[in-house]
């Protein structure tokens, strides 16, 4: 019978032990990005009482396929018990240690316009590790303003502020011409990572790490489908294959 194991835990990664250099395994991009959806669907089964989980139920939780799922978790160290399967708490501390949940990380955001204002004003991301402990504009205008009992400090003390706050993420909601100059400010106060919701590039040091959301990327990739979908369906001569089956219905 194979034993749960958790190789990576605040009590026994692999960089508490003499000479070890890093506390991480080195985790594929794509494993990082599942890693949350498993925590939030491990959090559901939590607060519904589930003490254990399979790697079947777990997987259909948070969406994804089970092999994928056992793969990803055994980069962890966590393989579960047979005929068991995971223990939800130990592998909601395990999740959270590696992406380092287990620290709350002091977020600032930049740029209170329509986007802002709304990430501001979102009560979801303080129970998930993360607390937003300041805002900025340009705009004198904002500046001064109250939102969810944070007020809207002006961009000039960005650099003071991330130090006093030991700001550790650097969100960026303004518009694109002014994202690069906002973001060398939050690299020059010390900030190394930063999530970039402007439509550019950034350029950053090589230790600053830079994510991008963009939605209208998701949406041309689902137009990207839709497309595809639709070619497929489609017969040589433009017709799609619904309507060529109505044809034949008719001419029958
Ligand atoms: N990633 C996405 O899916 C997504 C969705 C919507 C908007 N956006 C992008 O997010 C950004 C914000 O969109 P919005 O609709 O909220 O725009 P907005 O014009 O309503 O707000 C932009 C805010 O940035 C402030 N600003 C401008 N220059 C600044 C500077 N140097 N320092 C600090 N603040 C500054 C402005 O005063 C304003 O308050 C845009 O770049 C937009 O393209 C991205």
């Amino acid at each position: 019978m194979s034993q749960q194991r958790h190789g990576v835990t605040p009590g026994n990664a692999p960089g508490d032990r003499a000479g070890a250099v890093s506390a991480f395994p080195d985790l594929p991009e794509a494993t990082i990005a599942r890693l949350p959806e498993y925590l939030r669907a491990l959090h559901n089964l939590g607060e519904g009482g589930a003490d254990t989980i399979s790697s079947e139920g777990l997987a259909a939780a948070a969406g994804v396929n089970s092999a994928k799922l056992r793969k990803d978790l055994s980069h962890l160290g966590s393989y579960g018990t047979r005929g068991v399967g995971y223990d939800v708490t130990l592998l909601i501390e395990q999740i959270e240690y590696v992406l380092g949940l287990d620290q709350r990380r002091a977020v600032c955001l930049v740029g209170l316009g329509n986007l802002g204002h709304a990430l501001a004003g979102y009560d979801g991301f303080a129970s998930r590790g993360f607390k937003i402990v300041a805002l900025f504009d340009a705009d004198e205008a904002k500046v001064g303003e109250q939102i969810q009992g944070l007020v809207v400090r002006h961009i000039e003390e960005l650099g003071r502020v991330a130090v006093e706050e030991n700001i550790a993420i650097g969100v960026i909601a303004t518009p694109a011409r002014a994202a690069q100059a906002v973001a060398d400010v939050l690299v020059d106060a010390g900030v190394t990572s930063i999530l970039n919701f402007a439509p550019c590039v950034l350029s950053v040091p090589a230790n600053v790490d830079v994510r991008k959301v963009d939605l209208a990327i998701e949406l041309q990739i689902l137009s990207f489908h839709e497309h595809r979908k639709a070619s497929l369906t489609a017969l040589p001569g433009g017709r799609s294959a619904a309507a060529a089956g109505n044809q034949e219905a008719v001419g029958s």
